[in-house]
C-alpha cells in the first residue's frame, strides 16, 4: 500500500473498523471528518471478518461487505481493505498489534463511533488497546452524551487530548490518549438500512 507522506514524516493512518453490513454515508462522513481534523494521510476501512459481539444471523458474506465498503471509498485517501481477514484476527487489540508490527513507521489511530466508545469495556483487552493506540471518537445521534459519561470515557478521562494534538509524538507517550472529533452527527446506520430493505436484522 502506498503512503502519502511527501514531507518525510510518518504516514498518519486512520483505521475505521466495521461490519459494513452495508457501508453507508455515515462511514464516509466519519472518514472525511477524521481525515481533516486529525490531518490524516489515509483512512483504511477495515472490513471485519466477524465482529465478536455481533450475531452471525443477518450478516452478509464478507465479499459483499468488502464490495460495499469499496463503493464508499475513493481508492486514494479512503481505502477499503480485507487485511483483517488476511491477518486472521477478529479482536481489534490483536489486529492492531499485527498492524503496528507490519507497518512500524505508520502512525495509526483507531476511529470509532460514540456507540463503540460506550461499548468499549466489552472489547477484549480494551485498556491495553487504548494505551497502545490513539482513539478518535466520532459523535453519533443519540449516543454521544451517553458515551462521554460511560465507563470507558470515565476510566480514560485524564488521557483525553485535543484532536489536533492526538497524534503528536505518535507512539512515544506512555498512554496513547483519545479525542472526541468535532463533527456534525450523521444519522446513517446499517441497521436502519437493513430494516428499510426488509432484511433480517
Ligand atoms: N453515522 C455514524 N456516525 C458516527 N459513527 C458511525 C456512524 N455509522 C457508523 N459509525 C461507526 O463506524 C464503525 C463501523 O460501523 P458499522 O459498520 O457497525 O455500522 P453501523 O451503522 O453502526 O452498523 P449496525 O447498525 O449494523 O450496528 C463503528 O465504529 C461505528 O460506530
Ligand atoms: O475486539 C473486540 O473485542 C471487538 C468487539 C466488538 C467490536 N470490535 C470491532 O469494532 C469495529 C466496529 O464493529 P461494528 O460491527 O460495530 O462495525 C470492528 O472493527 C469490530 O471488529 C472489536
Amino acid at each position: 500500500m502506498r503512503h502519502a507522506h511527501g514531507d518525510g514524516r510518518r504516514a498518519r493512518i486512520g483505521l475505521l473498523g466495521g461490519s459494513f453490513n452495508p457501508a453507508h454515508a455515515g462511514h464516509r462522513h466519519v472518514a472525511e471528518r477524521a481525515l481533516r481534523a486529525l490531518r490524516l494521510d489515509q483512512v483504511w476501512l477495515l472490513v471485519s471478518p466477524g465482529n465478536p459481539l455481533k450475531p452471525r444471523r443477518g450478516m452478509a458474506p464478507f465479499a459483499e461487505r468488502l464490495a460495499s465498503a469499496r463503493s464508499i471509498a475513493d481508492g486514494r485517501r479512503i481505502i477499503a481493505t480485507d487485511i483483517e481477514a488476511r491477518l486472521g484476527t477478529r479482536f481489534t487489540v490483536a489486529t492492531l498489534a499485527l498492524l503496528h508490527r507490519r507497518f512500524p513507521r505508520a502512525c495509526f489511530v483507531l476511529l470509532i463511533g460514540a456507540d463503540n466508545l460506550f461499548q468499549l469495556p466489552r472489547w477484549k483487552g480494551w485498556r491495553a488497546l487504548a494505551r497502545g493506540t490513539p482513539l478518535a471518537v466520532l459523535p453519533r445521534p443519540g449516543e454521544t452524551r451517553r458515551a462521554l459519561s460511560g465507563q470507558a470515557a470515565r476510566a480514560l478521562a485524564r488521557h483525553r487530548k485535543r484532536p489536533g494534538a492526538l497524534l503528536d509524538g505518535c507512539g512515544t507517550s506512555r498512554h496513547a490518549g483519545w479525542s472526541l472529533v468535532p463533527a456534525r452527527e450523521h444519522p446513517a446506520s446499517a441497521t436502519a438500512i437493513r430494516r428499510a430493505a426488509g432484511r433480517v436484522l
